[in-house]
């Protein structure tokens, strides 16, 4: 093959260069024709890469620029080094050239010694330098080299890396170091003989095994980007799956979360894997846990429902929070519909009690359906209020008194079961829970607690017989109607409240005064203040000591399961049983009492009370006109039946005729005697049931009111209890609970 223009100065370039004795450079013709031969077919770059690593920079650099000149690559200005590489141009052709080393050949990585080495080699073998056809005619772009690390370095030579990753190329990095990556930064570790590498002996060819040593995601020798593009679809999958791979196991230290509880709750001390520092924050976090938990225990959250007048406490017995009472959001009464399920809440759920208090407006509690007549409880007369009969008059007389202050909650429950509950002073005693459960005792109320017309009571729905013997142990103690020892009752908490002040003043202002014995109605005589105070002391001591004993008060039960709102208890032959609204011998509602016999000295009261009433009734108008009964006649009446209710501050008892007594004694009208000791009650009648077109007058202590003859059927109720209005002297004398205690003599 004819040689070039510039092969030719080249090669006499060189000749002549090695001619010169003086010269450094001595290579004999035919290798100087070997390397213009190759630089012929080499790219300038590549060209001048050869002669500078064979030949040496210094040697040849005005030679190789002058060549490249020639070639018309470039003139001295456009001499490679080293340096420039980045700025590289393709090869004529698109070729690369590379050297590939003989095979015999030892790289020593980062010596100095290589171009020398070559050097050597090929002036002692005068052989060509090694290029291959093969590796010259290699398609352009499927390797390429990229700069150096080793930058400035003098000789090298272009390879592949397929010879790089050999370990077969000369990479420029620093010098060999024994630090193991103690002294440097870690490269790696060689694969191929598990060499540690420093940052000191840097990228390349390992030191001792010749394996190429990179870094993690290195572009060392061009190794980024330079994948080669999936082949088929297969190989593609493969590389995704391979990839998934590594980036799975890349990624395992930060997927997996170790949780070890052990040691940050429970063992502390004893844990060899915590510092000091960290068993001290354990401990103070603990401790703190511990505190939180201390003072959640010790709180008492206790509701105080004014408009529903109830007081209800969290229960924290059995340590569950209960918060199952959502739909029992108190509403506020929105004046116009009353609708306890309305969004017009008022007042939030005590969330820890099972028992809370539930709005009743007007229309009766959701869901249940009321006289839309009831009285609005907040005007006037209470009338219609929601509650039971209870037996906690002590705080309700702090609550209506006004002196919570003295309403000492403990801190603790005692036990799991009841709440002490608030003690006031002076009482020494705790306040009984509330065991009724009724809400809708509506008094006066036409479907109230003597319900119906009469005392029939509901004979529909679940019926509470107790029909055990008298002295069973689960029969509660019966109540007292004298302070002392107040029976408790079964640990609920629900407290019903008497009556707001306020209300209780409007109703009382509301009332007539009456002074002296009154005529109210033909058939109805009031005989104010007929009883001594020693007739109400003795009438006191002898329904204690009968309320208390066998067949004594008990708090009744309608058929469907509503409380009465008053303790009951009756006395001569015959018990009235609310389940049936009939007289039975025994009360088979409740304990299988009979009932104790009534008093003489009640039966002598009785007549002689009914001698000033009927008295009163024939001055009045009515009078005898044979054997006919003309208006206003009050006919004579021998008591077998008395019934006893005590009323405490929330009692109340619903507009009902008494009609349950023989059709005999009722067709001849004869009289019902009531005895009325203690606090004073609004008692309303009148020929309808409905309460608000009801006379209401003040039924105070001592006061004797008798209905009968054309009478004998009236409606009549207890709308409500006046607080603290019993006389002193009573008081005093008897001991007497705050309440109303109601005798109703008749004949059956
Ligand atoms: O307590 C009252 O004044 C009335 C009692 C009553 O009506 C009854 O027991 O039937
Ligand atoms: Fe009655």
């Amino acid at each position: 093959m004819a040689m070039s223009r510039a092969a030719q100065w080249l090669q006499q370039a060189l000749l002549d260069q090695c001619s010169d004795s003086n010269a450094a450079l001595q290579l004999d013709p035919e290798v100087v024709s070997s390397l213009v031969s190759y630089c012929e077919i080499a790219s300038p770059s590549e060209a001048q890469q050869y002669l500078f690593s064979i030949v040496g920079e210094e040697q040849c650099k005005d030679i190789v620029s002058e060549y490249l000149r020639i070639r018309g690559d470039g003139g001295p200005s456009d001499v490679f080094t080293f340096h420039d590489r980045e700025a590289e141009p393709q090869s004529e052709g698109g070729l690369h050239a590379y050297v590939k080393p003989k095979e015999d050949e030892i790289w020593s990585a980062g010596s100095k010694k290589t171009s020398k080495s070559v050097k050597q080699r090929t002036e002692a073998q005068g052989s060509a330098p090694p290029i291959t056809q093969a590796a010259a005619t290699k398609p352009a772009g499927s390797l390429s080299i990229k700069p150096s690390k080793a930058k400035g370095r003098k000789g090298g030579k272009g390879i592949s890396l397929a010879e790089a990753a050999e370990g077969l190329a000369l990479f420029p990095r620093g010098g060999p170091c024994t630090c193991q990556a103690s002294r440097h930064k870690l490269i790696n570790n060689c694969l191929g003989c598990g060499k540690i590498v420093c940052e000191q002996e840097g990228e390349g060819p390992c030191n001792f095994c010749g394996a190429l040593v990179l870094k993690e995601g290195s572009d060392y020798a061009g190794l980024e980007g330079m994948s080669m593009p999936p082949a088929n679809d297969a190989e593609a999958a493969a590389q995704a799956f391979k990839d998934r791979l590594v980036e799975f196991d890349r990624s395992a230290a930060q997927r997996t979360t170790v949780i070890d509880d052990q040691s940050d709750y429970f063992e502390i001390d004893g844990n060899a894997w915590l510092s000091d520092k960290e068993k001290q924050l354990l401990r103070q976090r603990q401790e703190e846990e511990e505190r939180i938990e201390a003072e959640r225990r010790k709180r008492v959250i206790v509701t105080i429902d004014l408009l529903g007048r109830k007081v209800v406490m969290e229960d924290k017995g059995d340590g569950n929070d209960n918060n199952h009472h959502e739909n029992l959001i108190l509403a506020g009464d929105s004046g116009t519909s009353g609708n306890s399920g309305g969004s017009d809440f008022r007042i939030k759920p005590n969330p820890f009690i099972d028992n809370n208090p539930v709005y009743v407006g007007p229309k009766g509690p959701t869901g249940v359906k009321t006289d839309k007549k009831l009285i609005n409880h907040l005007q006037g007369m209470v009338l219609d209020r929601t509650g039971r009969v209870q037996h906690d008059d002590p705080v309700i007389e702090a609550v209506i008194g006004q002196q919570l202050g003295d309403i000492h909650i403990e801190g603790e429950t005692p036990s799991s079961k009841g709440w002490v509950g608030p003690r006031v002073r002076g009482t020494g005693g705790s306040v009984d829970n509330d065991e009724a459960e009724c809400m809708l005792d509506n008094p006066l109320s036409t479907s109230g607690s003597r319900n119906d017309d009469s005392r029939q009571g509901r004979n529909a729905g679940k019926k509470k017989h107790h029909v055990e013997a008298v002295n069973d142990s689960t029969t509660p103690k019966p109540f007292d109607i004298c302070l002392g020892n107040i029976p408790r009752n079964d640990g609920k908490t629900a407290i019903i409240l008497a009556p707001s002040l306020l209300d209780q003043k409007k109703a009382e202002a509301a009332l007539p005064s009456i002074w002296s014995d009154t005529v109210l109605m033909p058939g109805v005589v009031l005989l104010k203040g007929w009883l001594s105070i020693d007739d109400q002391v003795e009438i006191v001591r002898e329904c204690r000591s009968l309320g208390t004993g066998v067949g004594g008060f008990y708090q009744p039960t309608f058929g469907d399961g509503r409380h009465m709102r008053l303790q009951m208890m009756c006395l001569g032959k015959q018990h009235w049983e609310p389940t049936t609204s009939s007289y039975v011998p025994r009360r088979r509602n409740y304990d299988n009492a009979s009932p104790p016999a009534i008093p003489s000295k009640f039966s002598d009261m009785v007549r002689r009370s009914l001698q000033r009433a009927q008295d009163l009734a024939l001055k009045a108008g009515g009078h005898k006109l044979g054997r006919k009964q003309v208006e206003g006649e009050l006919p004579n009446m021998e008591p077998t039946v008395c019934i006893v209710n005590f009323y405490e501050q929330s009692g109340a008892l619903g507009m009902h005729q008494d009609k349950d007594e023989s059709s005999a004694s009722l067709k001849r009208g004869s009289p019902v005697v009531s005895f009325s000791v203690g606090d004073s009650a609004v008692f309303a009648y009148g020929n309808e049931r409905d309460p608000e077109k009801a006379e209401k007058i003040a039924l105070e202590s001592g006061d004797v009111l008798v209905f009968g003859g054309p009478a004998r059927m009236i409606y009549h109720g207890v709308a409500s209890i006046l607080p603290k209005s019993a006389p002193k002297e009573l008081i005093e004398k008897s001991n007497l609970r705050q309440g109303r205690l109601n005798l109703t003599f008749r004949e059956l």
